[in-house]
Parts: structure tokens; sequence; C-alpha cells
């Protein structure tokens, strides 16, 4: 399969906690990522699709108009607990990866592209990936 893939950057705060438990109980469960820290996220976006006569299956340029708009500008320098995507659940890169997936699918359908992978690392060395079910 032919892919495009993206690399976005972004700064972001948070802290990871189970809404109805303690202090000390998240801090037990989430250590010292209970608490409120920063990370700077790289979020890798792929598409696959038909190479059009222009040589591209989608202009770079316009798939960073669309991750740009849906994602990186409520996500950057944002503290990502306060949206409401994460109210009920902890702002993992697992979280995130599913609904930065399900937020961009539709944008690039509509575009006669298919999004098939969404990754973010939050540190060099650690990250989660989604792709499609098949
Ligand atoms: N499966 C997941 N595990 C963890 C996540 C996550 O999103 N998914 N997130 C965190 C925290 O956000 C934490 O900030 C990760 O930072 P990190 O520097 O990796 O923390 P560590 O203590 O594990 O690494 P050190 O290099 O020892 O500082 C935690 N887990
Ligand atoms: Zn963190």
């Amino acid at each position: 399969m032919l892919t495009i893939t993206r690399e976005f950057r972004f700064d972001a705060a948070h802290r990871l906690f189970l809404n109805g438990l303690t202090d000390r109980e998240n801090r037990d469960i989430f250590g010292q990522c209970s608490k409120l820290h920063g990370h700077t996220y790289r979020l890798r976006v792929t598409v696959s699709g038909r190479v059009h006569p222009n040589g591209m299956i989608l202009d770079f340029t316009d798939l960073k108009q669309i991750v740009d708009e849906k994602i990186i500008a409520r996500y950057d320098h944002a503290f990502l607990n306060e949206w409401d995507e994460y109210r009920d659940q902890p702002t993992t890169v697992e979280n995130m990866c599913l609904h930065i997936f399900k937020v961009l699918f539709p944008c690039f359908e509509a575009l006669g592209a298919v999004l098939t992978r969404v990754q973010i690392c939050e540190t060099p060395d650690a990250w989660a990936t989604v792709t499609p079910d098949v």
C-alpha cells in the first residue's frame, strides 16, 4: 500500500487521573504522571488513496491544513484535561490517538483519501499507534 505521512509537533500539559479517585489513589495508579506536567508531543498522520494525475495522493499542504485546524489549533499549548473528549477518560496517548483518528477520518474521506494511521509520541521512546479496524 502506498501512503504519505506528515509529522506535527505540539506542546501540551496534562495529568493522568481517573475521576472519582482520590489524589492518593491516582498517585498509586499513575505515579508521577498524576501530577501536572507537559510533553512536546509528535503526531504522525498517514493517509492512502489513489495517486492523482498531479502525482499526489493528497497535497501535504492540504493535509497540514486539516490537521492544524482540527487538532493542533486545539491542542498546542493547551491543558488537555480541559477538553471535553477527556472529561471521562485519561489523557493517555492511547485515548488521544483514538480520538484524533475519529476526528480526522471523515475529513480525509471527504477529499477521497483514507486515513490509515495516527501515531502520537509522548516522549522520544514511547508512543501509541491506531490503524483502522479491518
Ligand atoms: N500506556 C501508556 N503509559 C503511560 C502513558 C500513556 O499515555 N500511555 N503516559 C504516561 C505519562 O504521561 C508520563 O508523562 C510519561 O512520561 P515518561 O517520561 O515516559 O515517564 P516514565 O517515568 O515512564 O519515564 P522516565 O524516563 O523514567 O521518566 C505514563 N505512562
Ligand atoms: Zn505525561
